[in-house]
Order: structure tokens, then sequence, then C-alpha cells
């Protein structure tokens, strides 16, 4: 494995295995959910990271009941801790967004997001990655989507969970 990049100085905490729960909702849906979750990154000594997340919803009593969400990208990490990030899901949507990397905390507005012709309407979200430790990491989406305004529609902690 090289050495990471010297820009990927700002993210180089983020860098391994995550998993975890976080719990969900929006106006639109009927009910508020749980789901656990799983994400990675890695490099391979250039200045972006590879993004990887898969979450399962949860039942009551925390028993996977099927895989929701599925998305994966790149962070391409610019001078100052700027962050350019490509992220798609399979379902349809492509998303550009940019931030910055500050202490710990990643922080992702969108740039421009990209629909295929049958995917639900998204127009921008809000990405928060935040180091409580090392071992610890916390993310809260905002969304704005099918005619709602910019608000919350998840939020997790994870641990980290590498070769687990
Ligand atoms: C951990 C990640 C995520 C989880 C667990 C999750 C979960 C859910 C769930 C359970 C629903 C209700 C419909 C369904 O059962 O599929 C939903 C709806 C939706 N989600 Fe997510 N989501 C995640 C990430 C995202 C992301 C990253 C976006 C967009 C960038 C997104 C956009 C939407 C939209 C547009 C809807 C439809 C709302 C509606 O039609 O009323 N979600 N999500």
């Amino acid at each position: 494995m090289p050495a990471p990049h010297a820009l990927l100085a700002p993210v180089t905490g983020f860098l391994g295995t995550w998993v975890g729960r976080g719990c969900g909702g929006y106006p639109t849906l009927a009910e508020e959910f749980t789901y656990a979750q799983e994400v990675t990154f890695s490099h391979d000594g250039r200045p972006f990271l590879h993004y990887e997340a898969r979450a399962w919803l949860l039942d009551a009593d925390g028993t996977p009941l099927r895989p929701s969400a599925r998305e994966s990208g790149w962070w391409r990490l610019q001078p100052e801790g700027r962050v350019e990030a490509l992220i798609t899901q399979p379902t349809g949507i492509a998303e550009i967004s940019v931030g910055r990397a500050d202490e710990g905390t990643v922080d992702l507005t969108t740039h421009q997001v990209a629909l295929a012709p049958t995917a639900k309407e998204v127009n921008a979200t809000r990405r928060r990655y935040t180091l409580i430790d090392e071992d610890t990491l916390t993310f809260v989406h905002d969304l704005a989507a099918v005619g709602q305004p910019l608000q919350h529609h998840l939020s997790a902690q994870l641990r980290r969970g590498d070769g687990n």
C-alpha cells in the first residue's frame, strides 16, 4: 500500500472501514426508519479517496430487513482542504458536491445533480462527516427532493470496523 498523497492529509483519519447504525426520515415518508451501514474509504497513493457505502433497513429488533441505499464515488482533495466529490447511486442519481475537509469534518454541498430519466427528483444534498475520535465517525445527510426543501434525511454513528 503506497503512502497517502500529501493532499489527503485532512482526510487520512477517514481511511478504512466503518460500521454502525443510523436513523432517517423525510416528510413524504409515513414512518422513520433505522438502518445498518458500512462505509469504506480507500486510496491508491493519488490525491483522491474511493468512497463506498451500503445500508440495510432494520426492524424494531435490529434484524436486517432488506438492502437499502448504496452509493460509491470519489473524493478529490484539492489544496487548502477543498474537496470535490462525485457520488453515484443505483437509483439513477449522480451527485457532484463540493466542500471542505477541516479538523476532522468534511462538509459537502451539491454543486450539480444529474438524474437518470426514471430517477426520483433530487435537487440538493448536504453531507457532514465528523471524526469524533479516531474510531468514531458520525454522518448527517440533508436532502432536498420530491418538492421538499433541504432538510434532515439521515444521521448515523459508525465505529471503525476494519477486518470485521
Ligand atoms: C444510508 C443511506 C440511506 C438510507 C438508509 C435511505 C433510506 C430511505 C428510505 C427507507 C426511503 C423510503 C423509500 C424506500 O423504502 O426506499 C428513502 C426515500 C428516499 N431517499 Fe433515501 N436513504 C439513504 C440515502 C439517500 C441518499 C444519499 C439520497 C439522495 C441523494 C436519498 C434520497 C431519497 C429520496 C429522493 C427518497 C424518496 C422520497 C419520496 O419519494 O417520498 N436517500 N430513503
